[in-house]
């Protein structure tokens, strides 16, 4: 009786934070305002309550917190959002077949939520949220989540870009150290978490390591979603880390950690040897590997964070006595010339990483 009762109690809190009128079921609102989800914009919609309320609760403590969610579609998630208290949610979504439905949540949210239509890819967060939440890089995060479901083909893009915007301090984290929960393809988060000498350790491991701690929270089969993807979907929660464990500029990290990666299989060096015209590249690989104090003959993926950090500096430090080199890509197409450059217009380095 007990537990009954302090389950209820529970659920009046809730109740209590959200105030909502009570409205139809998010599959029932799918149905009403007959949002089939588009095959070709990858939406897979989560209808069941219990998923998504455990998806917001894995995001950590969000009551009076500040959120935004990308692509909440019908809303499921967003209304999780709502009774778990948050004080005000901003979505972004980019089909506007989900505005009507989303309407109906902002006026039953008393005006905790705001809808803006747009790509999250292109969105800056860098307004969005009350000056008075942000707080020191070096303190505890921020009273802010971002929280999404995206299609698999957004969400890996996203997170690259988010990673370069955090070690830049800009976009949402002009506020502090804000945490991300976002979905992803299964085995994309057995990659972004693998630790060195793992079989999915890669390019993706590093720089989501490298910038934050990433956690996989759990998985969720794939028959949970409306319709059915072929795989099953993880959800990973990232904390920025006050200090990266490669405290260099991201373009950088990412030019030397994906030529290292370019011969998964071979000796470190034969991809690092990219790095360098094929005039120098021996000579150049040499110094780089002594100055690194790294075995040039493990594979990339039994390579440690540490090691990596060396090798990164050993690079800066050639690029300082020459700086051409930082222009130099063995893949023509892909030009770096520097952080700003480095942009993801190109298509292929960002959508590559794994
Ligand atoms: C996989 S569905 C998930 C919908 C909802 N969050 C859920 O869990 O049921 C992905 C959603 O992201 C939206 N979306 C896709 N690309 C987007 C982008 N670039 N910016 C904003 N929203 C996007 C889609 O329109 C869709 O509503």
């Amino acid at each position: 009786m007990a537990g009954k009762a302090g389950s209820t109690t529970a659920k009046q809190v809730a109740a209590a934070c959200l105030r909502l009128p009570p409205l139809p079921s998010t599959s029932d609102l799918v149905k009403l305002y007959n949002l089939r989800a588009v095959k070709q914009l990858s939406q897979n919609f989560l209808m069941d309550h219990k998923l998504s309320s455990k998806i917001v609760r894995k995001s950590g403590r969000i009551r009076d917190c500040h959120v935004c969610e990308v692509g909440p579609g019908p809303g499921g998630i967003t209304r999780s959002i709502l009774e778990q208290g948050a004080a005000r949610v901003t979505v972004v979504e980019k089909d506007p077949r989900f505005l009507p439905v989303l309407e109906l949540l902002r006026d039953a949210s008393h005006g905790k939520l705001h809808i803006e239509l747009g790509d999250v890819l292109t969105y800056n967060m860098e307004k969005l949220f009350p000056p008075d939440l942000a707080l020191p890089w070096e303190d505890r995060p921020p009273r802010i989540h971002l929280i999404g479901n995206l299609p698999f083909n957004v969400a890996t893009p996203l997170i690259i870009r988010w990673l370069r915007d955090i070690s830049l301090r800009r976009n949402a984290w002009v506020n502090g150290r804000v945490r991300m929960t976002l979905t992803f393809q299964e085995e994309v988060v057995e990659r972004m978490v693998a630790p060195t000498g793992h079989a999915q350790r890669c390019r993706l491991s590093i720089m989501c390591q490298n910038w934050c701690q990433a956690t996989h929270k759990f998985t969720i089969p794939g028959r949970a979603f409306v319709p059915k993807p072929d795989v099953d979907v993880a959800i990973a929660h990232f904390v920025p880390r006050v200090e990266p464990q490669i405290p260099l500029e991201f373009w950088l990290v990412e030019k030397v950690v994906r030529c290292v990666f370019s011969f998964r299989q071979k000796y470190c060096k034969r991809g690092a040897g990219l790095l360098f015209p094929e005039d120098q590249r021996d000579e150049q690989i040499k110094k780089m590997f002594a100055v690194a104090d790294v075995n040039p003959a493990l594979r990339p993926f039994q390579l440690t964070m540490s090691e990596f950090n060396r090798l990164c500096h050993a690079y800066a430090a050639i690029l300082e006595q020459q700086p051409s080199l930082a222009k130099f890509n063995v893949r023509e197409r892909i030009v770096i010339v520097d952080g700003a450059d480095y942009d993801d217009d190109n298509g292929g380095v960002i959508e590559n990483i794994m």
